[in-house]
């Protein structure tokens, strides 16, 4: 049995209903027009949005986009320079300490003590947060029992990231922040990480989370923002993310056949692959242009080399944000 395809439709069926218990419910994670300054550099622009229990909201972006930023300023880690967020209801500044014993963090990078063990490490971060739970399951389900002897220093950096993740999802928390979780780790490790944010999910964790992996916000992510300086270039559901994005349809321009021989298309002609000999188009409407493209060759008796007709990737929609293209698309996107 396929467990990772049986969770991932469990969570895009469900979707909908969870969208309609949090309509009625308030917002685990409330962020309105959050702006963020190093000095006079303005990091993170008017950003809003909410998070609702049980649910998992990614941040993608290019590097420096703000994502880091905005996290550690939603843990309470700094003031922002304006703008209101609310953890559980309550000021993560003012309020820390109140609000810390209800969240995770993972941090993009650890402070561990390098001469402690794992299992004193552990036993540490139970003493800080009062927990006398059982770890040994988040030790099991992350790989980590054979090591939990040895010295932090002496472990590599997946192990590391791996006691991370162990910590901060110590005493079931309410709401779980997390930057980066799987960088630097094996798929092997990457698979147990995402087994183990559906687990806290499936629990009613609320969660944070920060990646450069397009498939981790794919496969984890009841929504997403993709961050571009310092805004929310685009933002949805997966749904709505993938459809601010043409899609696209290309063959190889056969010999003996012109461009002016082509059907009318609803779809955007790139003169640059036309020029070396492909029939490249983005289009809104897919299904159109391939029915029309499709009963024109067999009109024609054309055979279609290397025909690829496909909507937009997450892939596709970040690379546009990336290139700086935002022209296309609002960067005043509010998510509720
Ligand atoms: N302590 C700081 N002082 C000054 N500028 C900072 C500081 N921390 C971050 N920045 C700048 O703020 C911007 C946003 O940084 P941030 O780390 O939030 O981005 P990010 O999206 O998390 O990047 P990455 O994907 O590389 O982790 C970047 O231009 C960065 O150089």
């Amino acid at each position: 049995m396929d467990y990772t395809a049986t969770v991932d439709s469990w969570r895009y069926r469900d979707r909908r209903a969870l969208g309609k218990l949090n309509a009625m419910t308030k917002p685990v994670i409330e962020v309105s027009d959050l702006r963020c300054a190093y000095g006079a550099f303005e990091a993170v622009r008017g950003l809003t949005f909410e998070v609702h229990k049980g649910e998992l909201f990614a941040l993608l972006g290019t590097n420096g986009a703000g994502k880091t930023t905005t996290l550690e300023t939603i843990e309470g880690h700094r003031k922002p320079s304006s703008g209101a967020v609310r953890v559980l209801g309550a000021d993560p500044v003012s309020q820390r300490s109140w609000v810390r014993q209800r969240c995770g963090i993972m941090l993009q990078e650890s402070g561990f003590a390098g001469d402690l063990t794992v299992t004193e490490t552990v036993q540490l971060w139970q003493g800080i947060l009062g927990i006398s739970s059982i770890v040994e399951d988040g030790l099991a389900r992350l790989n980590l029992t054979h090591r939990r002897d040895v010295r932090v220093k002496q472990l590599s950096g997946g192990e590391r990231r791996r006691l991370d993740l162990v910590l901060a999802t110590l005493g079931q928390p309410e709401v779980v922040f997390l930057d980066e979780p799987t960088t630097g780790l094996d798929p092997q490790s990457r698979e147990a990480t995402w087994q183990v944010v559906r687990e806290l999910l499936a629990g009613g964790t609320t969660v944070l989370l920060t990646t450069h992996y397009l498939e981790e916000a794919e496969r984890l992510a009841h929504r997403l923002a993709i961050m571009h300086e310092g805004r929310f270039a685009v933002a949805g559901n997966l749904a709505d993310v993938l459809e601010t994005e043409l899609a696209q349809l290309g063959f190889d321009l056969g010999d003996g056949v012109r461009v002016a021989e082509l059907p009318a298309l609803f779809g955007e002609l790139d003169e640059l692959a036309l020029a070396e000999g492909r029939v490249q188009i983005r289009t809104a409407r897919l299904q159109d242009d391939l029915q029309a493209v499709l009963g024109w060759a067999a009109a024609r008796g054309v055979a279609l080399r290397r025909l690829r007709a496909h909507h937009a990737s997450l892939d596709d929609v970040f690379h546009r944000v990336a290139g700086g293209a935002r022209a296309e698309i609002s960067t005043e996107v509010t998510v509720r």
